[in-house]
């Protein structure tokens, strides 16, 4: 299994974004999580597609390899906003169910602009439409939390979900990664893992700790164990 740790930087200081990217990828990140949300979908409020644009020259490792750009849209609706993040140099774009009027559709605009896709699932949201767009994305995310807030506990029944989204995938024979976010620490990380993910968003566990790569680095011991 290739793990992949993307720190948050919901939980970086915001007044130095480009500095708190680079200094993350030096400390060993594998992916930025950028969180977008709207004040309607999620009670909160971060930023967008500018935002996204302005840091993607900075996402890159010191020997000019670029980290992707994970978006995970906590807003209603996606399409528009979506198409812009494809613009602004986003990687993966991943959206709730809930927020698309038009799952498949939304998936597919995504695709077609050249981006991976992913479907976001809640704590208390079945998995159903998994049924019939599997084949089509390139990522599931699994929320660990109720989305919209950083520095939340790990909520548990998350570990059960990761175990069948993972026989979904395994069943799909397809290419998909299986990330989780909420809550994610040095402690829990083997038992997510474990349970089947293979990426792991945390943003209070790095950008909590004045030594970034203290932390990253832990986790992989963790992962490995
Ligand atoms: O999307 C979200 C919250 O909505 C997450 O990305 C959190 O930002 C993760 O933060 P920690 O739980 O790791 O502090």
């Amino acid at each position: 299994m290739t793990y992949r740790i993307a720190p948050s930087i919901l939980s970086a200081d915001f007044a130095r974004l480009g500095e708190e990217v680079k200094n993350v990828i030096a400390a060993g990140s594998d992916w930025i999580h950028f969180d977008v949300m709207d004040n309607h979908y999620v009670p909160n409020l971060t930023f967008g597609p500018m935002i996204c644009s302005a840091l993607k020259p900075h996402a890159k490792t010191a020997a000019g390899v670029a980290v992707p750009i994970d978006v995970h849209l906590m807003i209603s609706p996606v399409d528009a906003l979506a198409a812009s993040f494809a613009e602004a140099g986003a990687d993966y774009i991943s959206f709730h169910p809930d927020a698309s009027g038009h799952v498949h559709r939304s998936i597919q605009a995504i695709k077609s602009k050249g981006v991976k896709a992913g479907l976001v699932f809640n704590p208390a949201e079945p998995l159903d439409v998994l049924d019939w767009v599997i084949e089509d994305i390139d990522l599931i995310l699994i929320m660990s939390v109720n989305p919209g807030f950083g520095g939340q506990s790990f909520i548990d029944s998350a570990l059960r979900k990761i175990e069948d989204v993972r026989k979904r995938i395994t069943a799909s024979g397809k290419d998909i990664r299986l990330e989780v976010d909420g809550g994610i620490k040095t402690d829990n990380i083997r038992r997510v893992a474990d349970a089947g993910a293979d990426t792991f968003v945390a943003g209070s566990a790095i950008f909590g700790k004045p030594d970034y790569k203290g932390v990253i680095d832990a986790m992989r011991v963790a992962l490995q164990g």
